[in-house]
């Protein structure tokens, strides 16, 4: 089933806040994360489509139906929200086999379905507990294995992983994506780690204000963000004010940059993106867009090691395997990345 929102409007009553024209399509089988800052609408685009809200304008389809007045329960989802408590007085299998019950199906074949649901979220030696007696992980593999139980058409999540510790957190996602992968279905899944959302997504919607900012895969999303708000956002990133100055060259305040300026007429404002990777340390002298500085930031990762270079009229983020003296770095020409200003 594909679930598809077209230009949707909503607003909370009595509240200036709402979603403004939002319209994204999630096919059979994709996985669609949904970041942007807090207060962005994630939720409430989630709950729209959840029919816990009405939209005041566009349309949501599933599966090709339009949805306008049909009710939560009969569009056929599988909703996992961070609020969306088990029942505390019925065991995990008991949980797990309510949606069932709820849609007329007999007990034992519930029960059985219940169980093989279970199985799927590696919790058959719990069925007997109850939510109480089960950690926060545990928790939430009792929800998806309760969302998943009637083969429903599409996935909802909302932040089901935040409860979670950070080893545990990525279990479960990688978790989600198989059982997601395995079934086809669609899955929209908000969340508030980029990181989480860049690694297990096929597509990243962003969203700030109500408003969808940019639908990619997560490589685009990165490699070519729509504007400097998303560029900022996800990922690290050094942006810079430049206008530009000549063919292939703008004026920042850390000086002229070499880049290709696309044609664009000398004047234009432009945000120039270079991600921290891209900057080279070390450059031989004479190389194009080559700074010196002072390193006032040094953060080891482990795995890499990120900086901050002071150089006159700003600062330059990198990373970099080495673990020697920075002192230059080189930003090449063909790693910046011409935004609207
Ligand atoms: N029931 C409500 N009544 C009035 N305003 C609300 C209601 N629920 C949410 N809002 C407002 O609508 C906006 C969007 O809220 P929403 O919960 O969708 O954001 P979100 O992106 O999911 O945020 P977070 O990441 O913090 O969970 C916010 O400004 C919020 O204050």
């Amino acid at each position: 089933m594909s679930v598809v929102v077209d230009s949707l409007a909503f607003r909370y009553p009595a509240a200036g806040a709402g979603l403004d024209g939002v319209s994204l399509d999630v096919a059979p089988g994709e996985f669609c994360a949904v970041i942007g800052p807090s207060g962005c609408g994630k939720s409430t685009l989630l709950k729209l489509i959840a029919g816990f809200l009405s939209p005041a304008a566009g349309q949501i389809r599933i599966a090709g139906t339009d949805m306008t007045g049909v009710p939560p329960r009969l569009r056929n989802l599988g909703i996992v929200f961070q609020n969306y408590a088990l029942f505390p007085h019925m065991t995990a299998l008991e949980n797990v086999a309510y949606p069932l019950k709820l849609r007329g199906i007999g007990r034992a074949e519930r029960l059985n379905r219940a169980g093989q649901a279970l199985e799927r979220t590696r919790l058959s030696g719990l069925a007997d507990r109850h939510p109480r007696q089960l950690s926060g992980g545990q928790q939430q593999r009792v929800a998806l294995a309760r969302a998943l139980v009637f083969a429903p058409g599409a996935l909802l999540l909302d932040e089901p992983l935040s409860a979670l510790d950070a080893a545990h957190r990525a279990a479960m996602r990688d978790e989600i994506r198989a059982v997601q992968r395995e079934h086809g279905i669609a899955t929209l899944h908000v969340t508030h780690d980029q990181e989480e959302a860049l690694s297990i997504a096929d597509k990243v919607a962003v969203m700030r204000d109500g408003a969808l900012l940019q639908l990619a895969s997560p490589q685009e999303l990165y490699d070519r963000p729509a504007d400097r708000f998303v560029a900022g956002f996800v990922g690290h990133a050094n942006l810079f004010d430049a206008t530009v100055c000549g063919p292939d060259l703008v004026e920042t305040s850390i000086g002229p940059l070499a880049c290709t300026t696309e044609g664009r007429p000398i004047g234009t404002a432009v945000t120039l993106l270079a991600r921290p990777e891209a900057v080279r340390t070390d450059p031989p002298d004479g190389a194009v867009n080559r700074f010196t500085g002072t390193l006032v930031r040094d953060r080891f990762l482990g795995s890499l090691r990120r900086y901050d270079l002071a150089v006159p009229g700003g600062t330059i983020l990198g990373e970099t395997l080495s673990r020697g003296d920075i002192r230059s770095v080189q930003i090449p020409p063909d790693c910046l990345r011409i935004l609207p200003a």
